[in-house]
């Protein structure tokens, strides 16, 4: 596949056309209008077609997308089908959460170990994932290719575990930890805050218990 940078704001886009197809294809349908998908990820038709013509289109005027062809597209631009291996750095509530989680595997994102100080945690094994000391980072970090760190860490110590895989060449971080991280431009970070989605949540449930109303689609709406 082609290399070319794009738009964040695009491929931010793209795990909810993929959930959407996802959602088709489970109820075997087969084809789908970019107003449909529209109507089921709340962006704009006119977006969606340009979002995927910048990959190559996929759909053919009058016809709209075929589900199956649009979802294995769409699995391949995201890179689904290549496999990732994952070090979560926290075994704590958050990080054993993530470690049982077994959806990541099934989609190619493979935690092959977890790291953690506490003595009462190391060696054990958590969703089939053991853990290790985090004196034991750096080393397993030489002898492993990881391509993603999960941090579900204190955000005071988040920042120098992220230096020390950056430094041994891991190029992803999952962050959980509430802190902005310093990453050079070869590494990619995604924080994941909850607790904005949550707070967001808060302000809408406030309108709707003083009587405003919100659409499904104005709510899923992201423009
Ligand atoms: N992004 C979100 O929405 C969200 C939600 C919940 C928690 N968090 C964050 O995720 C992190 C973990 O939360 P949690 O509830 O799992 O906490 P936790 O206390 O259950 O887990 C933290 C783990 O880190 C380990 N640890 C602490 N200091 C360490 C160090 N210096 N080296 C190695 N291991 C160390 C602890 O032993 C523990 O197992 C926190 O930063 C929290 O703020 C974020």
């Amino acid at each position: 596949m082609e290399k070319k940078r794009r738009s964040p704001a695009i491929i931010r886009r793209l795990p909810k056309y993929y959930r959407a197809i996802c959602e088709l294809a489970e109820i075997t349908i087969s084809r789908v209008s970019s107003q449909e998908l529209g109507k089921l990820t709340g962006f704009n038709p006119s977006q969606i077609r340009q979002d995927l013509n910048s990959f190559g289109g996929f759909g053919q005027q009058g016809y709209g997308y075929n589900v199956k062809n649009l979802k294995e597209n769409l699995e391949k631009i995201l890179g689904l089908t290549e496999e990732k291996t994952m070090i979560v750095i926290g075994a704590g509530n958050l990080g054993k959460a993530i470690m049982r989680y077994s959806d990541f595997s099934e989609n190619g994102f493979h935690i092959i170990s977890a790291f953690d100080r506490d003595e009462s945690k190391i060696g054990r094994e958590i969703g089939g994932i053991e853990v290790r000391d985090i004196q034991e980072l750096e080393e397993f970090l030489s002898e492993n290719q990881v391509d993603i760190a999960v941090l579900t860490i204190h955000k005071d110590v988040a920042q120098k575990y992220t230096n020390i895989c950056v430094e041994k060449g891991v190029q992803g971080f999952w962050n959980f930890a509430p802190k902005k991280l310093r990453v050079p431009k070869n590494v990619v970070v995604e924080n994941m805050w909850l607790n904005e989605s949550l707070y967001t949540l808060g302000y809408f449930l406030k309108d709707v218990k003083s009587g405003l109303e919100y659409s499904e689609d104005e709510m899923e709406d992201e423009e």
